[in-house]
């Protein structure tokens, strides 16, 4: 079939800047030419359509120049004594009438290309709670998001060259411990997982169908590899507190209350015939991989893992992502008669968004939740930060989300094709946003304060004038430095911007550590409360075995009072016999007794020339005595 080919791949340069310097950095001397480095990552700007519900500020402080890449952000009037304008240098800038297939055709469309094509890549959105970043990846009930489309292309675009994987042994070819599975086993084991637990209506597989049409994208169909037929495998995971959970697996399904296995990111036991050990890339180990052979089947998998993700309501955002979750799409490619030629993937990221716990007004695990999310995005923009100064994200193994995003792109592998999708609200939470627009800019410049006299011009920025300003501020500062007065006025502007790039990273730094005392103090309550809880269970289980040790003894007691008791009454019947005999011997001895005193009183009145009489009188009363000890 003759289909059109995607038009325009080639993604937008990043346009050169100039008096800009990088996040953090100090300005450079105004009038100098800056190349930009080399970057990783292409990091777009997306504004959102501010609504009543998300809007935070009072103003509008973020606007675009519509088709370039730069951003300007004006310091609201009740942020700061100076109001400053910040010029941040994007690959691109989409504003808020952007539609879905444009950000599309940009950001993911060059990756799917690619990832057909042999090619690795990344995409990932990064933005405040709130701001638009699951709207963009996944969509909404009216319109698809970027997973949706970039299925729907893959499929559309390999049709009739997927291989029937059902005749291969497609799980030979998998070189990343991962459990692979064909669409069939993967709804099999649901089913029986779903039939075992009690699982409720929302979390059960839905049907694709419930899966908007638009935007339509059935025009776009990217070049495949003509030698080469393919097989395409899902999987997806979130990262949640800093661990890595199977959002494919079926287990938690049985029984959701147990605890959920999390897996590790490691380089794979065995090794593929593409990289060498050193250059094994590392994997999520005993993923589930489910292969599909059509769109429909791959969107009931991303559906199914949707809803298993950790999901709940904040003051900002009613349906707010408390992981981050990867969506891997990878692509295998065969020769015609079954060889592999080579494997690809495509990572599709939704990062969880920052938020401050004041205004989501978070509590128990929703406040520990944010605190592993705000840590793991502030590693993620120290690393961004990094990596646009010096090409390096230099600490990207301190957190595990860095490290699955960064690990196989600067092990010395292969440098990743990635793409950051940074998204805000304009009218949203100023702080936090521009913390983020910081650093996920590629530059950053602090054109001039806003003085009284200039706020004409920023309200004429705010609504959508922000060329006008641009040009005259760039202006400003060329024409100054003819006369003495001119150099003055320059060397004491750059003096300020100086200052005030200096406070504003102090307030950065500030509001890190704000946010790091925060974390600590709530991991310090739960580890006090942990504690509490846990000497009070000591007490009461030290409390449980005194009681049982009293009882036990009580019971010794009377055990062996009963044993007395009922030796005695064990045989009534002898307990009688018993009686009788003793009274038996009883009036014998008495009247043994009275015998002996007879004798005692003849043998007193006997002369003693009868001593003969006597001696055998002695043996008489000795035999009496001795049966009447025997009797008693
Ligand atoms: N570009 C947009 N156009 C229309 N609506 C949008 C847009 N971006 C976001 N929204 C709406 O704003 C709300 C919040 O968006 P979303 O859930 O995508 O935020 P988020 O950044 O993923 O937040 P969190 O990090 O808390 O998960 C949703 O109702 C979404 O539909």
């Amino acid at each position: 079939m003759d289909r059109p080919k995607t038009p325009g791949l080639n993604r937008p340069k990043t346009p050169g800047f100039e008096r800009s310097h990088t996040p953090y950095g100090r300005p450079k001397t105004p009038g100098t030419v800056e190349t930009p480095p080399v970057q990783y990552f292409q990091v777009y700007l997306r504004l959102r359509p501010s609504s009543q519900q998300s809007s935070v500020s009072d103003s509008r402080f973020i606007s675009a120049i519509p088709g370039q890449s730069t951003s300007i952000c004006v310091t609201p009037p009740d942020r700061a004594r100076t109001r400053t304008i910040d010029k941040y240098t994007f690959t691109k800038v989409f504003d808020e009438s952007a539609k879905q297939l444009e950000v599309f055709q940009e950001t993911v469309l060059p990756l799917v290309q690619d990832a057909i094509n042999g090619r690795d890549g990344m995409m990932a959105t990064l933005g405040v709670t709130g701001s638009g970043k699951t709207h963009t990846i996944l969509g909404n009930k009216e319109q698809r998001g970027m997973v949706q489309l970039a299925l729907d292309i893959i499929f559309r675009s390999l049709d009739s060259k997927m291989v029937d994987y059902s005749r291969m042994d497609i799980v030979a070819f998998d070189h990343t411990d991962a459990v692979v599975l064909d669409w069939e086993q993967f709804f099999g084991r649901l089913n029986s997982a779903l039939e075992q637990g009690n699982v409720s209506a929302s979390k059960r597989p839905t049907m694709a169908s419930s899966t908007p049409a638009v935007p339509d994208a059935s025009d776009i169909v990217v070049e495949t590899d003509p030698r080469s037929g393919y097989a395409i495998l899902i999987s997806m995971y979130e990262l949640y507190n800093d661990r890595i959970f199977d959002l494919l697996d079926e287990t938690p399904l049985v029984n959701p209350l147990a605890r959920r296995k999390a897996l590790l990111f490691k380089k794979p036991s065995a090794q593929s015939q593409w990289d060498s050990a050193r250059d094994q890339k590392k994997v999520v180990s005993g993923l589930r991989k489910v292969c599909v052979s059509s769109y429909s089947e791959a969107l009931q998998v991303v559906e199914h893992a949707q809803t298993c993700r950790k999901v709940s309501a904040t003051n900002l955002n009613l349906a707010s992502s408390r992981s981050h979750a990867f969506l891997q799409i990878e692509m295998k490619r065969f020769s015609s008669r079954g060889v592999e030629r080579g494997s690809s993937s495509l990572h599709i990221v939704d990062l969880a968004g920052s938020e401050r716990s004041r205004n989501a007004q978070t509590a128990g695990s929703q406040l520990a939740e944010a605190g592993s999310i705000n840590r793991s995005l502030m590693t993620l923009g120290q690393c961004l930060a990094s990596l646009h100064q010096q090409n390096s994200a230099a600490n990207w193994r301190s957190s595990k989300l860095t490290e699955v995003l960064f690990s196989n792109t600067f092990s010395g592998v292969s440098k990743q094709n990635a793409v950051m999708l940074v998204t805000a609200d304009p009218m949203g939470e100023f702080n936090s946003t521009l913390q983020i627009l910081r650093y996920s800019a590629l530059a950053k410049e602090v054109t001039m304060p806003i003085h009284s006299a200039s706020s004409l011009r920023s309200a004429s920025v705010m609504s959508g004038g922000g060329a006008d300003l641009f040009s005259d501020a760039e202006t400003d500062s060329s024409t100054s430095g003819g006369d003495g007065k001119d150099a003055l006025i320059v060397r004491l502007r750059t003096q300020l911007e100086e200052t005030e790039s200096r406070w504003r990273d102090a307030e950065d730094r500030c509001l890190m550590i704000e946010q790091s005392v925060r974390e600590e103090m709530a991991e310090e309550m739960d580890r006090r409360m942990e504690e509490v809880r846990r000497e009070a269970l000591d007490t009461r289980v030290k409390e449980a075995e005194w009681r049982d040790e009293f009882v036990d003894e009580k019971l010794e007691i009377l055990r062996k009072g009963m044993e007395e008791e009922l030796k005695v009454y064990e045989d009534p019947e002898e307990a009688r016999d018993a009686a009788r005999r003793i009274s038996v011997l009883e009036t014998e001895n008495e009247a043994l007794r009275r015998e002996i005193a007879t004798l005692k009183r003849e043998r007193q009145n006997r002369s003693p020339t009868k001593m003969g009489n006597r001696f055998s009188t002695e043996l008489k009363i000795g035999r009496i005595l001795g049966g009447i000890e025997n009797t008693s």
